[in-house]
């Protein structure tokens, strides 16, 4: 038997927060032990509408929920800003962060390496947990071996606070160990509305629409002499990413270092 793994969850109330929640209430290994939100301090989470009645309490401030609650792992659910301050503060008491909010600068990601490093402490973060969105990434690294012009769409609900979408960074940078720079169109090329050829990461396009309506889509689109290649993930529902939470949850356990990517922990 397994031992069971204690949780707090930053963000309850947000879409991906809830739907974590509700993973963690029908896993017996887990055990929700505390969440972190800025609005309901003090409060027991079952007294919070259409969330699963949890009898544990909501903490507004993160020292303190860590001062008051004996946990294993942190899941961050939140916004770029706090996630990256809850997960360095996780890392300075003990416990380890696994974290899907996505916005994260590379000077952020590189100084929580470091800490989980110097810790030796389990970090996972993962711009995407939904194993099909893992593959499309993967996929689009081998595809970039041979098809150097690419360009991304990513599609997502117009809630989201990020742009791009952290799939899109992290599927460019995988692109970006195989292809050798380029810049790509024509070199006279001129945007007459800026912004109409999109972001630029490296000579590649990055394109971001945002939609009520929309959940999270990425479309990766090759193209060469006389043929594409469209390689593309939709997830429809957030249920989607909860066996890539779990799974980070559980390895996050035997890791002593910052892991990037869901790919990591994938066989
Ligand atoms: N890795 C992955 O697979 C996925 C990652 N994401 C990422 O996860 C993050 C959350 O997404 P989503 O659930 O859609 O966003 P939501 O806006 O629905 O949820 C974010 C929640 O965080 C809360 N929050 C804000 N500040 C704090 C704080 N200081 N302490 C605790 N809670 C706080 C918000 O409360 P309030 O609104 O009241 O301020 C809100 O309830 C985003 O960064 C998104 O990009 C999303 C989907 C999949
Ligand atoms: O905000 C979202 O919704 C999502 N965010 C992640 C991202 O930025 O890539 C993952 C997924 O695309 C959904």
């Amino acid at each position: 038997m397994t031992d069971t793994i204690k949780v707090i969850v930053a963000g309850p109330r947000g879409r991906m927060g809830s739907e974590a929640l509700r993973m963690i209430e029908k896993e017996d290994n887990l055990e929700l032990v505390a969440c972190i939100d800025h609005k309901h301090d003090g409060k027991k989470l079952s007294e919070l509408d259409g969330l699963p009645a949890f009898d544990v309490t909501i903490y507004a401030d993160i020292n303190t929920c860590f001062e008051s609650v004996q946990a294993d792992v942190l899941v961050d659910l939140t916004t770029p800003e706090v996630g990256y301050l809850h997960t360095k503060t996780a890392l300075e008491y003990g416990i380890r962060p696994v974290v899907g909010t996505t916005g994260f600068t590379n000077e952020q990601l590189e100084e929580l390496t470091d800490l989980a490093e110097e810790k030796g402490l389990g970090t996972v973060i993962a711009p995407n947990f939904a194993v099909g969105a893992v593959l499309m990434m993967q996929f689009a690294k081998m595809a970039a071996k041979y098809f150097p012009d690419v360009e991304i769409i990513e599609k997502h609900h117009d809630q989201k606070l990020d742009a791009p979408s952290g799939t899109a960074v992290k599927t460019a940078q995988l692109i970006q160990d195989v292809r050798e720079s380029k810049k790509q169109g024509h070199p006279n090329e001129k945007e007459t509305i800026q912004g109409a050829r999109g972001a630029d990461m490296d000579g590649m396009k990055i394109h971001s629409v945002r939609l009520p309506g929309l959940v999270a889509h990425q479309e990766v689109i090759f193209g060469s002499s006389g043929q594409n290649l469209t390689i593309k993930h939709d997830s429809f529902d957030r249920a989607s990413f909860m066996s890539g939470v779990k799974l980070a949850v559980e390895q996050v356990m035997k890791l002593d270092l910052l892991v990037y990517g869901l790919e990591n922990l994938l066989d």
